[in-house]
């Protein structure tokens, strides 16, 4: 797979790749430096790039905020593993959730589902609605869609698994609804990365992730990405990601492009870490239910099966502790190995409480509508060894409950 070095008219930006998910991450947008034959790319930190005449750059190249070298390798490289044909990274998730929404008219309507990110459900109640963006939101997208569904609706949006509470969506029965009203399904991948998950294979029109987590994997870079497959929509998207113009550094794309390359390896460990964390939460008297789709007991497993490599559930749960709010502040002072703080998918393992953390902003007749209540607990479950994990559990909760006593 190649990137096309000058446009040519009808030619996708990037061509599918289909050599297996582990020879993509390591290969894909990592061409040897023609001038040094250096294998790892060069970091291109120069903001802009000479030009021989008015018009006429030396290279590929005119000004870093239009396009970049490291950038054009990463987004190559996530193009490859969502089999896509079009990538565009941004300075973050949020931002990467902010440009497709400011590409929709004013007077649009989104449908979305309710148990989003909080910073998700921040800009699509805080800012698109004040750009005159309406979104309204369902517990139940695959029941629901068809019917609410109006004339100016232009896009879905879905988070499978959904943050925090890991429930899933059939992505291709939505496509199917979505598609005969010329809607757009957007498809929030974070949460399961594409080693686990690619949903424009599902029907889904953009997916996107928080680059921040699973695929750069090290908690250091802070980036989004979208690919897609629409030569219309990237010329949309490219013009506004330019315009814009929230768009990562070389340095992160460099750093992010490093991570993406052991991508499958770290969520193959993450995935068999939860699968034991969840198995032990499963049948622990203190917990009052468990939020993983590896288990045979989650609501929508059929979709997991359905969609997900391997069925598996990935590196994320969240649970319910016995005990309210208070249980759930104790267990995450109490855990010695996760660490109480925001965000997922790195190679350290994690915890928090979505109630007072990261989803603290939506209202709460609201957020415990989609489940997330002030007990619930979510692990981001690192790659350390699983033994230790579960220990470290089991040890917390043991401890929450003596305190409770
Ligand atoms: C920081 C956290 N989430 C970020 C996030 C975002 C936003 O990504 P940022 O890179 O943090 O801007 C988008 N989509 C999902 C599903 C997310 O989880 C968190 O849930 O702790």
């Amino acid at each position: 797979m190649t990137i096309a070095t000058l446009p040519i008219e009808d030619a996708p930006r990037f061509q599918k790749d289909t050599r297996g998910f582990a020879t993509r991450a390591v290969q894909a947008g990592a061409p040897h430096d023609p001038v040094t034959g250096a294998v790892i790319a060069p970091i291109s930190l120069s903001t802009t790039y000479a030009q021989t005449s008015l018009g006429n750059p030396v290279g590929l190249y005119e000004y870093t905020r239009s396009s970049n070298p490291n950038r054009d390798h990463f987004e190559h490289a996530v193009a490859a593993l969502e089999n896509a044909n079009y990538a565009l990274a941004f300075s973050s998730g949020s931002a990467t959730t902010a440009t497709i929404l400011q590409s929709l008219p004013t007077g649009s309507h989104v449908i979305s589902i309710s148990d989003v990110y909080g910073g998700t459900h921040r800009y699509f109640t805080k800012v698109a609605a004040a750009h005159g963006i309406r979104v309204t939101f369902t517990g139940a997208i695959e029941v629901d869609a068809r019917a609410m569904i109006e004339e100016n609706t232009k896009l879905i949006w879905i988070e499978t698994p959904s943050n925090p509470t890991l429930s899933l969506v059939d992505i291709q029965a939505v496509a199917d609804v979505a598609h005969e009203h010329g809607i757009m399904v957007v498809v929030d991948n974070t949460f399961l990365s594409p080693y686990i998950q690619n949903p424009l294979d599902h029907g889904a029109d953009i997916v996107i992730h928080s680059v921040t987590k699973y695929i750069n994997g090290h908690s250091d870079v802070l980036m989004g990405v979208a690919a897609y497959n629409s030569s219309e929509l990237n010329d949309t998207l490219t013009f506004l990601q330019n315009a814009i113009g929230a768009v990562p550094s070389p340095f992160d794309c460099w750093l992010a492009h490093r991570g993406l390359k052991t991508l499958h390896l770290r969520v193959k460990a993450a995935n068999e870490n939860a699968m034991a964390i969840a198995q032990f939460l499963e049948v622990s008297p203190h917990v009052l239910a468990v939020n993983y789709p590896g288990l045979s007991s989650h609501p929508q497993r059929k979709v997991a099966i359905k969609q997900h490599r391997k069925a598996m559930g990935g590196g994320m749960i969240s649970f319910r502790i016995r005990g309210g709010l208070k249980a759930a502040e104790r267990f995450c002072k109490e855990t010695k190995i996760f660490t109480l703080a925001e965000s997922l998918g790195g190679v350290e393992s994690l915890c928090e409480v979505p109630a007072s953390m990261t989803h603290a902003g939506i209202p709460v007749a609201a957020r415990e509508k989609s489940g997330v209540f002030d007990d619930l607990i979510r692990l981001s479950v690192g790659i350390e060894d699983a033994d230790d994990l579960v220990d470290d559990i089991s040890g917390a909760i043991t401890r929450v409950v003596d305190s409770l006593v």
